[in-house]
C-alpha cells in the first residue's frame, strides 16, 4: 500500500520537475536525480551557465522537487506510525466509509430477557447491514472491565460491570457490517440515557432507565476496532460473506 503510494508521488515530482532537453531521461531514478545533464549544453561554459536562467529554472525545479519528496518522506512515515488515521482502514473495523465498514453491537442481559434480540437484529437486518458475527455468552468480569475501561473512575462503574457479568442472562454480541454502520447503529439506538433518545429508536422503544438501556453500540472507527477484536479477536470469527441482495442495498448510481 505504501509502497503504492511512493510509487504516486515520485511519478508526480518526475512529472512535475520534467524540462524538455534537460530533464528527459528514460530512467526514473536517474530523471529525479539528474539536474544538470551539462552534456545537454556542450557550448556554455561554467560561469555562463550557473548565471543562465536554464540553471536558475532548474535549481528551482530541483528545490520545489525537493520540497516534494521531503513532504511525501513526512507523509509516509506519519502513515506507517498512524496507520489507522492515514487510511482509516483497520484489521477488524474495515474500511471507514465504506460498505466494509464494521461495528460491534452489543445486547445487554436485559435487553435478552427482555426477549428483544429478534426485534434488534430484524432492525439492522432489514435496514440492509450485513451480520458477520455473533454470539451469546456470560463476559467474564476481566472482559467487561476491558470493554469499559473508558469509565473505570465513574461512580456507576462497578453496578455497570455487575450488571453485565451477572449471569441472570448473557449478553448477545454482535459484528454487523455496512456503509456508515458505526455512525447510523448509534443513531438507531439511540441516546445513552432512554429519556433523551429520539422516537423509534431502540432505547426510545424498549427503554426507561440509562442502567438498564438494553444495547451497547460503538461510538467511533477507533472503538469498533478495539471492541471487535476484544469480543471477536480470534482467527476465523467474522465471517466474509456477501448476501444475495448486497448490490441491491449498497449500490450507487
Ligand atoms: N449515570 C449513569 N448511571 C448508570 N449507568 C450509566 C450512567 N451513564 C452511563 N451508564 C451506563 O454505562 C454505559 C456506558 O456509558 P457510555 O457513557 O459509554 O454511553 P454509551 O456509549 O451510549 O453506552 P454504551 O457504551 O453502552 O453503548 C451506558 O450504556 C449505561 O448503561
Amino acid at each position: 500500500m505504501y509502497s503504492r503510494r511512493l510509487f504516486y508521488y515520485v511519478s508526480r515530482i518526475n512529472r512535475g520537475s520534467r524540462v524538455p532537453g534537460r530533464f528527459d531521461n528514460s530512467s526514473v531514478g536517474k530523471t529525479f536525480f539528474s539536474t544538470t545533464n551539462r552534456n545537454a549544453y556542450p557550448a556554455t561554459s561554467n560561469a555562463a551557465f550557473l548565471s543562465s536562467s536554464n540553471y536558475k529554472k532548474s535549481a528551482s525545479k530541483f528545490f520545489v522537487a525537493a520540497c516534494s519528496v521531503t513532504a511525501a518522506v513526512g507523509t509516509l512515515a506519519y502513515c506507517n506510525a498512524n496507520p489507522l488515521h492515514a487510511e482509516e482502514t483497520a484489521k477488524f473495523a474495515g474500511k471507514k466509509g465504506t460498505s466494509s465498514e464494521r461495528t460491534f453491537i452489543m445486547i445487554k442481559p436485559d435487553g435478552v430477557t427482555r426477549g428483544l434480540v429478534g426485534d434488534i437484529i430484524s432492525r439492522f437486518e432489514k435496514r440492509g447491514y450485513k451480520l458477520v458475527a455473533i454470539k451469546s455468552l456470560v463476559p467474564s468480569r476481566q472482559l467487561a472491565e476491558q470493554h469499559y475501561a473508558d469509565l473505570s473512575t465513574r461512580p456507576f462503574f462497578k453496578g455497570l460491570v455487575n450488571y453485565i457479568t451477572s449471569g441472570k442472562a448473557p449478553v448477545v454480541a454482535m459484528v454487523w457490517e455496512g456503509k456508515d454502520v458505526i455512525r447510523q447503529g448509534r443513531i438507531m439506538i439511540g441516546a445513552t440515557n432512554p429519556l433523551d433518545a429520539a422516537p423509534g429508536t431502540i432505547r426510545n422503544t424498549y427503554s426507561i432507565s440509562i442502567g438498564r438501556n438494553i444495547i451497547h453500540g460503538s461510538d467511533s472507527f477507533d472503538t469498533a476496532e478495539q471492541e471487535i477484536g476484544l469480543w471477536f479477536g480470534k482467527p476465523g470469527e467474522l465471517a466474509s460473506w456477501e448476501p444475495a441482495n448486497w448490490n441491491w442495498i449498497m449500490a450507487e448510481n
